[in-house]
């Protein structure tokens, strides 16, 4: 498939042929259900937008059933800013139900396929973006990440994925799943792409209330491989990584040395602390953002036999399992009584991992560190949620800390499939990712 880069460069006449060839491309590989929905607005570069993006007059579902049918009265400021810079929201990639899981197995649509591996989920939430950008059925893609949903399904199919500081790119008009962590990002063929995309949809939003007022400029015509940071490694946090992501991970550290950039070793709490904090507070937020589909306000209606019995119906029948059970878990942990202990306790933890974070980003420019603990699971694998919740040890500190990082793709395993490493930046240094990203890809396509 043609890149972003590339692409920038096609005739309006060009890029509707290119629409044209990726509507056959898309329906020659329909069994991977990547896309749920094709429709275009504009004439511009066709980008693929997750089905929790509001775009006017597409059907917006966030993957559920209590939303089918739901049409966006509007454009996410997103939206309006591709459209701004001539690029076209084209086709709605399929996602795990309101963006809760880390394989997109929990969709009203059905699953999506990875595209290098049919019996291999394509990872979660942005499963269907990252299957489309894989695949060659997509130039690039809208991801959003609250816990690594942008960057571990990019890891498991072998692009990149780039989640933004949080504010930096505005959440107006995404669908909320836990509104302190959740941030809109690129996922794309290679890391130059991700910089064109993330220049075109950051910046200042009045309409978003955590918007970062600032004025950072654009970091893609500012992108240089050839910097020398200060890189810190982690190997206590690694050791429990699977085989292939371990050396992966020495595979990275021995390029970026050969890149001339001085690697540190550092350490980072037990992760177990971020999972916990991480469950209490983004199903904590879920539970409130997921009030309003009560049948009334939003959402699918089942008549009950009153008022209660319709609360009851409507969301009994319109959230799948998975949605069901966090938003018991966030009513539980926000309940009066249980409110200090797990709460309020988890934000003091949060607030723990940022200190971290921070301290380490006084002596060093990046923090390298895996994605996931392995490569793209078999579908059912992870039955079990906590076995699901475990899996995002990697990611989730970066949401609960608010920085950006970007996931790319460092090996191949054994069998087959792709191993994804991230790179860790301070708050609002995105240039800095973006140039120690590019310098690592660089060197390992060199
Ligand atoms: N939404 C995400 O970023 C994925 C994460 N696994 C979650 O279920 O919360």
């Amino acid at each position: 498939m043609i890149t972003l880069k590339e692409a920038l460069k096609l005739s309006k006449a060009e890029l509707a042929s290119l629409k044209e060839e990726l509507k056959a491309k898309i329906a020659a590989k329909a069994e991977l259900n990547a896309y749920v929905d094709i429709l275009n607005v504009g004439e511009g570069i066709p980008i693929a937008i997750k089905d929790n993006i509001q775009v006017s007059g597409w059907s917006v579902t966030s993957g559920s059933n209590i939303l089918k049918g739901y049409i966006a009265p509007y454009n996410a400021t997103v939206i309006e800013k591709l459209l701004a810079n001539g690029m076209s929201p084209f086709g709605r990639t399929n996602m795990d139900e309101f963006a809760m899981g880390s394989t997109t197995e929990s969709s009203c649509y059905g699953k999506t396929l990875n595209p290098l591996n049919h019996n291999c989920v394509p990872g979660g939430s942005s499963g269907g973006s990252a299957a489309a950008v894989a695949a060659g059925l997509a130039v690039a893609a809208l991801g959003s990440d609250t816990g690594g949903s942008i960057r571990q399904p990019a890891a498991f199919c072998g692009i990149v994925g780039m989640k933004p500081t949080y504010g930096r790119v505005s959440r107006y008009g995404l669908g909320a799943y836990a509104s302190s962590l959740d941030q809109i990002g690129p996922m794309t063929q290679n890391v130059e792409d991700a910089a064109i995309l993330y220049d075109i949809i950051q910046g200042y939003d009045p309409k978003d209330s955590t918007s970062a007022d600032r004025n950072d400029g654009t970091v893609s015509d500012k992108l240089d491989a050839n910097v020398k940071l200060k890189i810190a490694i982690v190997p206590d946090y690694v050791k429990d990584a699977s085989e292939e992501v371990r050396k992966a991970y020495a595979k990275a550290i021995e390029a970026l040395k050969n890149a001339g950039h001085t690697i540190v070793e550092k350490s980072l709490m037990d992760p177990k602390y971020d999972i916990s904090a991480y469950y209490i507070t983004a199903t904590a937020e879920a539970t409130t953002n997921l009030a309003r589909y009560d049948g009334i306000r939003y959402g699918n209606r089942v008549e009950g036999e009153n008022l209660k019995d319709t609360f009851l119906q409507t969301r009994s029948n319109g959230f799948g399992p998975e949605v069901q059970r966090r938003i018991m878990l966030g009513n539980f942990v926000l309940s009066s009584g249980y409110y200090d202990a797990y709460y309020v306790k988890a934000q003091k933890v949060r607030r723990l991992i940022q200190e971290e974070y921070n301290k380490i980003f006084e002596e060093v420019d990046l923090i390298l560190t895996p994605v996931a603990p392995r490569t793209a699971y078999e579908f059912g694998a992870l039955s079990d949620p906590l076995e699901m919740y475990l899996s995002d040890i990697y990611t989730i500190s970066v949401n609960l800390a608010g920085l950006p990082a970007i996931s790319l793709p460092v090996d191949t395993a054994e069998n087959g499939m792709p191993v994804g490493l991230q790179l860790i930046a301070a708050p609002y240094a995105e240039q800095t990712l973006f140039n120690g990203a590019l310098s690592l890809e660089t060197q390992l396509q060199g």
